[in-house]
């Protein structure tokens, strides 16, 4: 006999996404795997050890014992979901740029008013590193109930030394001490400061700050492991891009970097240059840059929030997914796409870059975790991964989808351990 930590038994849909895959592209993105009458086991490392219908696994472990044992009769079990674009680190309101917008005015002319990036950057660089944890934390909490278990988080409102360390150093302690694990991404190259040329800023990020991010690496404060760089036009365009992105390939960070947002700047083409494993955003990307990218291959993080709230036509996913260019989705959480929901950014995939549920639904799992190079432990429900799950109080998973705001989400479990439960109607 043995004792595990949890069984998940009985449920309607175990919703296992895929098997023995690191990430599915094309058609495949429209296989979602299910076991009806599912169950699970997972060990006291939050570990899945076991997994089958509910029969198989009364079999197989009818003499085991579990700490804890969720009846899932009647929902249904996904993996946890996993947001491949945030920017959650950051003070400063920008509610007043939303009526801007309403009222006509693009991400441009809101930035060049004074606000945008350029804003928040002041805020942030004026906020204590414990005012910044302050404000992070009840935006992960509000993330975790909405079945996100795994982010991607940049830093980038600094975009000078000491400020990007210090967001580094923010999502370095979140990391140890919040059930949402986070992949941190160094963002320096997010816009050129104020009374600086791009030159300049290229010259500080490669000669300055990536210095001190491997000595604060080296000594264990932060743990960064993707660099990112905003290419556009007005920001930093191709060259100061390669070089940046080269110099943090050299630390060992992986390339997943802002592309062909506002204007084509050649993002895929690029990516093929340097083998990047991610571009996000990429509404202007061209035919040729999508065929790059599915060479390499290069995930496309697609951001429909950024599309929703600027009126921009929409990335071109279907396109994207008929190439075999793997697709990921990310909420873009920050001040201008105020989006931390990734039930929601489903259903805008589906709704508005016509991605079908199922499509959706692997874009916000084993692809997302894919890139950032995490699906070996993170994105589907295979035995050897963490145990992260949402369960769903419904027979069938895609109400997670179609509830769009306010799905029916029953628990959130991360590595075995329920860190959200729905509190049950009196
Ligand atoms: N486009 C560049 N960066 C962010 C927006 C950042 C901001 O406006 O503060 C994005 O991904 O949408
Ligand atoms: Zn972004």
């Amino acid at each position: 006999m043995v004792n595990y930590k949890l069984k998940i038994k009985n449920a309607s849909q175990l919703v296992v996404v895929s098997k023995n895959k690191p990430y599915l592209v094309g058609k495949d993105m429209s296989n979602v795997e299910i076991i009806e009458n599912g169950s699970l086991i997972v060990d006291s490392n939050g570990i899945i050890i076991d997994i089958g219908t509910e029969q198989e696994i009364l079999d197989r472990h009818r003499d085991d014992s579990f700490d804890t044992v969720i009846d899932c009769q009647g929902r249904a079990v996904i993996p946890g979901l996993v947001d491949g674009h945030t920017h959650p680190v950051y003070a400063g309101d920008r509610v007043h740029e939303f009526a801007m917008k309403l009222a006509g005015a693009t991400y441009l002319e809101v930035q060049k008013a004074g606000g945008g990036i350029g804003f928040t950057v002041q805020h942030t660089r004026q906020a204590s590193e414990s005012d910044l944890f302050n404000l992070l934390k009840p935006r992960l909490d509000r993330m975790l109930k909405q079945g996100t278990t795994l982010i991607e988080a940049k830093s980038g409102y600094g975009l000078e030394t000491d400020t990007e360390m210090k967001m580094l150093k923010v999502l370095h302690r979140a990391a140890q001490s919040h059930a949402i694990e986070i992949s941190a991404t160094y963002l320096g190259g997010h816009a050129i400061p104020k009374g600086s040329t791009a030159e300049q800023a290229t010259e500080d990020i490669v000669n300055k700050q990536l210095p001190e991010l491997k000595r604060l690496r080296d000594a264990g404060e932060i743990s960064p492991e993707n660099i990112d760089v905003f290419l556009e036009r007005g920001f930093f365009e191709y060259d100061d891009t390669k070089r940046i992105l080269e110099a943090g390939q050299q630390l060992g960070l992986a390339i997943n970097f802002h592309g062909d947002e506002l204007s084509f700047m050649k993002s895929g083409e690029l990516a093929g240059e340097l083998k990047a494993r991610a571009i996000s955003h990429l509404e202007k990307v061209s035919e040729e840059g999508m065929l790059e990218m599915a060479k390499v291959p290069t995930f496309a993080v697609l951001l429909p929030t950024t599309a929703y709230v600027l009126r921009l036509e929409c990335p071109p996913a279907r396109r994207m997914i008929e190439l075999n260019v793997p697709v990921a989705l990310g909420s873009d959480y920050n001040p201008n796409a105020h989006c931390l929901s990734m039930p929601f950014v489903m259903n805008l995939a589906c709704v508005l870059m016509k991605m079908n549920m199922n499509e959706a639904l692997v874009a916000a799992t084993i692809n997302s975790a894919a890139s950032i190079n995490k699906s070996k432990t993170h994105g589907s429900l295979e035995i050897g991964k963490y145990a992260d799950m949402v369960i769903i109080d419904s027979n069938r998973w895609e109400h997670i989808i179609y509830e769009m705001v306010d799905p029916p989400i029953s628990h959130v479990i991360k590595k075995g351990s329920v860190v959200f439960q729905q509190q049950q109607q009196q």
